[in-house]
């Protein structure tokens, strides 16, 4: 059901577009956010982020804003679950812990705007905010963050528009990343998962329909996982998290109440695990790795937004 948002404060672009450095764009940041009824709502027209060489950033541009015991380590847990940030080395990491300037957010506030150029990543340290897709007169709440949640991701990404709202439904704290680091450490890490999934992808029937660009955001949320032989992927009742593709071996794909004679196998090329996130059921049946197995799988939230639009030929090419 669509439902109507009011914004409580006019919305107001709470970054500037003069800060082309990310040392700037930080100081703004923590001065602004402090007071963000006041600043002009002018969009940025240009990024200067967008051209840098992903390993070119240098020692002394590189942020450095001194945190607490306590707020390191609950940005390294945060990050821990971030697929994004996965293939990051401990150096990587320690530079994103300490690139990330905390942010309190007032209630209200719009954080992100549908449609603006985006500058900052964000993980919640605490609070509320709701996203939102905007259309036409209408917005739909797609997702609900609390602390340790992140977004702002797909923006920076993709040198893309913001692709949904996203208002703090209570006073909160945010950590920023800004762009610059951002792209720096992760457009390299992005760029060597792309090229590894998209020849594969390329070949995956229901996939092959889709435009270049959202084959590759496909493959930049894909996470690769590995299983030994025999071991159980998916257990029959258990809640849907992920689904997958086999890039490379075989499941048993079994029904306990159904017939043995109505077991499966499934090979390369080939996905599982989809019934229980398309239709938010219990999963339908237990797959097992019939040899080594190397899959690549996408989050819940990641197979509803990439793959959303291609549910119903999902469901016809079911097996
Ligand atoms: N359907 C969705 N479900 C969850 N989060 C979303 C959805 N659409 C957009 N977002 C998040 O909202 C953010 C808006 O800014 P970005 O496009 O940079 O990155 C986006 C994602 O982090």
């Amino acid at each position: 059901m669509q439902q109507e948002i009011h914004h409580p404060i006019p919305f107001t672009n709470i970054f500037n577009d003069q800060a082309d450095e990310a040392s700037d764009q930080l100081s703004s940041l923590v001065s602004i956010s402090n007071n963000y009824h006041t600043v002009s709502a002018n969009r940025r027209t240009s990024v200067s982020a967008e051209s840098i060489v992903p390993s070119t950033i240098t020692e002394e541009a590189k942020l450095h804003i001194p945190k607490s015991d306590t707020q390191a380590k609950f940005i390294r847990e945060a990050l821990a679950d971030i697929f994004l940030f996965k293939h990051l080395d401990s150096d990587q990491l320690h530079d994103v812990v300490f690139a990330m300037k905390e942010c309190p957010v007032e209630a209200g506030t719009c954080v992100i705007k549908q449609g603006d150029d985006g500058d900052y990543f964000y993980i919640v340290q605490a609070g509320r905010f709701e996203c939102y897709i905007e259309k036409g007169n209408h917005s739909q709440l797609v997702a609900i963050y609390g602390p340790k949640s992140s977004f702002g991701e797909v923006a920076l990404m993709y040198n893309s528009p913001r692709s949904a709202t996203i208002t703090a439904t209570q006073d909160c704290i945010l950590f920023a990343l800004d762009r610059t680091t951002f792209r720096s450490l992760l457009v390299n890490n992005m760029a060597h998962k792309r090229v590894t999934y998209e020849t594969f992808l390329n070949k995956i029937p229901f996939i092959q329909s889709l435009p270049l660009n959202e084959r590759r955001k496909i493959a930049d949320a894909l996470e690769p996982r590995f299983f030994a032989d025999r071991e159980t992927i998916i257990t029959q009742g258990d809640a849907g998290d992920y689904f997958y593709l086999i890039v490379s071996g075989q499941v048993l794909v079994t029904n306990s109440i159904a017939p043995a004679s109505e077991d499966i196998i499934l090979g390369q090329g080939q996905y599982f695990g989809e019934c229980a996130l398309m239709d938010n059921v219990p999963r339908t049946a237990t797959v097992i790795a019939r040899g080594p197995l190397n899959c690549a799988v996408l989050p819940q939230q990641g197979f509803q937004r990439l793959l959303g639009p291609l549910f119903d030929n999902l469901k016809k090419h079911q097996h």
